[in-house]
């Protein structure tokens, strides 16, 4: 099948090269960037030597020919591409916010008018497997939304309050140099940032809510030096007493036959440049608190491996084609 990567010079762009470049049924037959127009994608990104051998373009939206095409592009840049290829029917996953909420809330909470909406499955397949299935244009999740609603799933229904607290490597920011990012700003540091009103919180509400949940969410991300991983405590309140064994067993059943995700102590290393969410949980004495711990790689699970798995589901492959190997951990 042949792959478009729109956005292919951004880190989630990268890694999906890296990833389509592996994959067995796939070639990657075009990469864009406005920046890098005519340049080899091997220059920019040296690791993809000897992988990747096509040079970076800059199509028009209505001559981008492929059987699947990703949109690795910022939220807003998504829209205009969308509306084109979802009208021809080609099959697209988007890793931007723009298909991610009702239009009314993504205008709220992103503050623009979505110039070309339409309903898509929100693409969490361990949630939203058979409505993926259906379907010919994805939401790909965000990362946070995707480590914090995976950690609370099998439990969501018992919260009365649940509280994610989540650390990110810096990579989520993107490749665009801010201060935020600057070296010496994240190095030996801890950043707190948007502590009550991060714009994944209404991702994580929303999904949570179609959990049978009546929990109150909330959300505070913190910067750490890391490049690359999101690991995210969430405090479940329960609405009644709970027992270690039987959220054990909601666990365990929930994430049964799951293949990327894995009931052990997570360590970002573990996940690191993989597809994996690693889940814990302990229940506080009295029953009332239960800590979930999740740890992904916002790059993959939390963008383009997630991205890749939505793929071979809309496209009747093996979920797991091109994305079962394991870390490079320490
Ligand atoms: N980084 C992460 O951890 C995650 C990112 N995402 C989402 O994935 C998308 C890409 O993120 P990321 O790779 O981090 O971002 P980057 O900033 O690293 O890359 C953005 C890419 O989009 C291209 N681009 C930017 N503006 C335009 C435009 N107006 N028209 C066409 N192309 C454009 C850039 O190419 P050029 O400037 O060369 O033209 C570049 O290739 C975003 O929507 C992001 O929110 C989702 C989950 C996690
Ligand atoms: C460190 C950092 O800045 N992270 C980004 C993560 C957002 C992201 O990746 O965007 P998606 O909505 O497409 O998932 C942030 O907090 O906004």
């Amino acid at each position: 099948m042949d792959i478009a990567i729109i956005g292919a010079s951004g880190y989630a762009g990268g890694d999906l090269m890296r990833l389509i470049t592996l994959h067995p049924h796939t070639d990657l037959t075009c990469a864009t960037s406005r920046k890098l127009d005519g340049t080899p994608v091997s220059l920019d990104q040296p690791h993809l030597k000897g992988f990747v051998d096509i040079t970076y373009t800059n199509p028009d939206v209505n001559d981008i020919d492929a059987d699947v095409v990703f949109l690795a592009v910022p939220h807003t840049v998504a829209m205009q591409y969308a509306g084109s290829l979802h009208e021809r029917g080609i099959k697209t996953v988007d890793l931007s916010a723009d298909y991610r909420l009702p239009q009314g809330i993504y205008e709220e909470i992103y503050g623009v008018t979505h110039t070309a909406y339409f309903d898509a499955p929100y693409g969490l397949p361990e949630l939203h497997r058979d409505a993926i299935k259906k379907a010919s244009f994805i939401a790909n999740p965000g990362c946070f939304p995707t480590g914090a609603i995976l950690a609370a799933a099998p439990v969501a229904d018992l919260a009365q309050t649940i509280i994610y607290d989540s650390k990110t490597g810096v990579s989520g920011a993107g490749d665009t140099v801010s201060e935020t990012t600057h070296y010496p700003n994240v190095a030996d540091n801890i950043n707190p940032y948007k502590w009550t009103a991060h714009r994944h919180l209404s991702e994580m509400q929303l999904e949570i809510s179609r959990l049978e949940s009546r929990a109150s969410v909330h959300f505070t991300p913190h910067l750490v030096p890391v490049t690359r991983g999101i690991l995210t405590t969430a405090h479940i309140l329960t609405e009644r007493p709970v027992t270690k064994d039987e959220i054990q067993m909601r666990y365990r059943h929930m994430y049964r036959d799951e293949p990327f995700i894995r009931l052990q102590t997570p360590k970002l290393a573990s996940v690191r440049g993989t597809n994996f969410c690693d889940i814990a949980f302990e229940v506080e004495d009295g029953g009332r608190r239960i800590v979930a711990v999740s740890v992904i790689d916002n790059l993959m699970k939390g963008a383009a491996g997630q991205a890749v798995q939505n793929m071979n589901i809309i496209c009747g492959f093996d979920e797991t084609e091109g994305l079962l190997f394991p870390a490079a951990a320490p």
